[in-house]
């Protein structure tokens, strides 16, 4: 059995550039991770039967994304294993933290690995782009400044500080985001260098607090601690702190019907660091002293 971890990630700025004819949007966003996130177990299964526990609820098994990608694996390597998957959820859904997508990546990667398929890295993240926009920067495990639909990778090594996440609790559609007719998009397409030097911002981010008081609300009080923003298409907003304690203070004073969570800005995904410690060889137990 192995257990990984499905990182959340953060969307530190987000540009809608255009809309493209396929409905996408073009984007320049900065990725970085969380050292936050779901959990997911996988033990093999000699047949082909996936099982997954437990059920999310409001989401059908075979539309849950941890289905979907092992469902995909299988079909395209014609792989005849199954798995038995524990799916320890902690994300809230439709936050803007990439759950879903997350829960993919890990799936790809761990099944990848448990039915010895040897794919590469750009064989997974090329089958996650069917899954979701935002799945091949999981798979990746970097952060990246993306653009096109958010699957064009530059490695990024943005600061890596303490964050403080609050959750409105509501959930934002992101198709519903991009549906919109009110939606910016029409942010100029710039440099890595010059997008760094600039303010960050989310092009989303004023719309979905004209369509969601809560988010006008909730980040009108994080303000009044630190810069904070909008990640992805919503509902989740979080701040920059320069010490864990800073951050805690502000997370005791939030908002009733808020939730929330401190986490440290990771550049390299929890992910791989997990899969760097099953490598490396268990410390022998009879080392002279
Ligand atoms: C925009 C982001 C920023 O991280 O929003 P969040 O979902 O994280 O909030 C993501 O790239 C979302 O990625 P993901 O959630 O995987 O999106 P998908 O499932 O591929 O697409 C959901 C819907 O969003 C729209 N969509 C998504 C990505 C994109 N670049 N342009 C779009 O127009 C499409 O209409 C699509 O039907
Ligand atoms: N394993 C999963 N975890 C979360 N959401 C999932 C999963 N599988 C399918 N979904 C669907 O994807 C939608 C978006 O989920 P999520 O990735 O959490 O949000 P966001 O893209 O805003 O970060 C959910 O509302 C749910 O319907």
């Amino acid at each position: 059995m192995i257990v990984l971890p499905a990182p959340a990630k953060l969307n530190l700025f987000l540009y809608i550039t255009g809309r493209r004819n396929d409905g996408y949007h073009n984007l320049q966003t900065l990725f970085q991770f969380l050292d936050h996130g779901d959990s997911l177990s996988f033990e093999p299964a000699a047949d082909g039967h996936l099982l997954l526990e437990p059920a999310l609820p409001g989401v059908e098994q075979e539309h849950n994304l941890v289905i979907k990608a092992a469902r995909l694996l299988q079909s395209k390597t014609g792989c005849t294993k199954g798995a038995r998957i524990r799916l320890t959820k902690r994300l809230p859904m439709g936050g803007g933290l990439g759950g879903g997508s997350s829960d993919a990546a890990t799936t790809l990667v761990a099944l990848n690995r448990l039915w010895q398929l040897g794919l590469s890295q750009e064989q997974l993240a090329r089958l996650g782009r069917r899954l979701g926009a935002d799945v091949p920067v999981f798979v990746r495990g970097q952060a990246a400044f993306a653009e096109g639909v958010g699957d064009i990778l530059t490695p990024a090594h943005p600061p890596e500080p303490w964050y403080l996440v609050l959750n409105p609790g509501i959930e934002v559609a992101t198709a519903a985001v991009f549906t919109d007719p009110e939606l910016h998009r029409a942010s100029p397409a710039l440099s890595l260098a010059q997008r760094l030097s600039l303010p960050w911002e989310n092009d989303c981010e004023p719309l979905v607090k004209k369509r969601h008081p809560e988010v006008a609300k909730l980040l009108g009080w994080l303000l009044e601690y630190a810069p904070s923003r909008m990640t992805g298409t919503g509902a989740c907003i979080f701040a920059t702190f320069d010490s864990r304690e800073a951050a805690e203070n502000a997370l005791a004073r939030a908002p009733e019907g808020s939730t929330g969570f401190i986490a440290k800005g990771c550049n390299i995904s929890p992910l791989f660091t997990a899969l760097r410690q099953l490598d490396e060889p268990a410390p022998s137990s009879n080392t002279a002293t």
